[in-house]
């Protein structure tokens, strides 16, 4: 079980010298610094799939990246199997698998150097690594790449190394920010059926997608993202029904106005 209580961050902003200097007409920037996230709570029980959803720049990888311990939140907290991942980091970072949307590979290493040494990061070794990365090249049909360089590789063909490079040691949850992004059609497949298989073998997993089909056919659970804020956590059948819409779509999108324009009257 992982549960984000109240989670918020304080991004100092750069000067002209810095990459993330912001247009001071941003309603949510105060001075020098930046709030993006204000409030973000939910739950994802083992066994569940849930789906982070929200428009661009809403704060879903910031909150993907404070559940991983990439970044530490300025407020709030993350509990994992009722204690603060704070207080054991080096064992959480075991625990979890983080594909993060901008993890560059190793350039001259080939996919399958790379895994190996993802795999030797975790303390894996010999014959167990070499049969959990034929498992995994094989699940994912990467047999005819693996002894190429990665920077000869496709989008799609080091999207999926990076997605292996993040299952290697078997983590009990999945931190996924989008992780179908170039990837194609057969083998979003593949992958959305290796969620569900992982699913019942009792992982948590949390991603975020653009995909609302992802999420409905995938997803136990959306927590909707908006502004920095937790805007909606539950069912995507309890989110049509509140917003009284038939399709995801709809109900995402009047959700997001809704909250929106009570954000602009207060
Ligand atoms: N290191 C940083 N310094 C300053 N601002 C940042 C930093 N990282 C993110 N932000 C800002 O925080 C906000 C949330 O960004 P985040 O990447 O979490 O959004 P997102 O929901 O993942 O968006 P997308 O769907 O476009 O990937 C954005 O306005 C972004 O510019």
């Amino acid at each position: 079980m992982i549960e984000a209580r109240g989670l918020e961050k304080v991004f100092k902003i750069k000067g002209k010298r810095g990459s993330k200097e912001r247009d001071s007409s941003d309603p949510r920037d105060e001075g020098k610094i930046f709030r993006a996230l204000r409030g973000v709570s939910f739950r994802c029980d083992k066994g569940m799939v849930l789906g982070l959803v929200g428009p661009n720049g809403a704060g879903k990888t910031t909150t993907l990246r404070i559940l991983s311990t990439a970044l530490t939140p300025t407020k709030g907290s993350i509990i994992i199997d009722g204690e603060d991942y704070s207080l054991f980091p080096n064992e959480i970072r075991r625990r979890i698998g983080f594909l993060s949307g901008t993890t560059g590979l190793y350039p001259r290493l080939t996919a399958r150097e790379m895994v190996q040494y993802f795999g030797r990061l975790h303390g894996m070794e010999g014959k167990a690594l070499n049969h959990r990365m034929d498992e995994l090249f094989e699940r994912f049909g990467m047999q005819e790449f693996v002894n190429e360089r990665n920077d000869k590789l496709s989008t799609g063909m080091k999207q999926k190394v990076n997605i292996v490079r993040t299952l290697i040691h078997d983590p009990s949850i999945f931190i996924f920010d989008e992780p179908t992004t170039g990837l194609d059609i057969m083998s979003v497949t593949v992958f959305l059926d290796f969620l569900t298989e992982s699913k019942h073998q009792n992982k948590t997993i949390i991603f975020s997608t653009h995909s609302l089909h992802e999420v409905e056919t995938l997803c136990d659970q959306i927590v909707i993202i908006n502004r920095g804020i937790s805007s909606f956590a539950g069912t995507s059948a309890a989110l049509k029904q509140e917003m009284g819409e038939k399709t995801l779509e709809r109900a995402f999108a009047k959700q997001i106005e809704q909250r929106e324009s009570m954000e602009g009257a207060a």
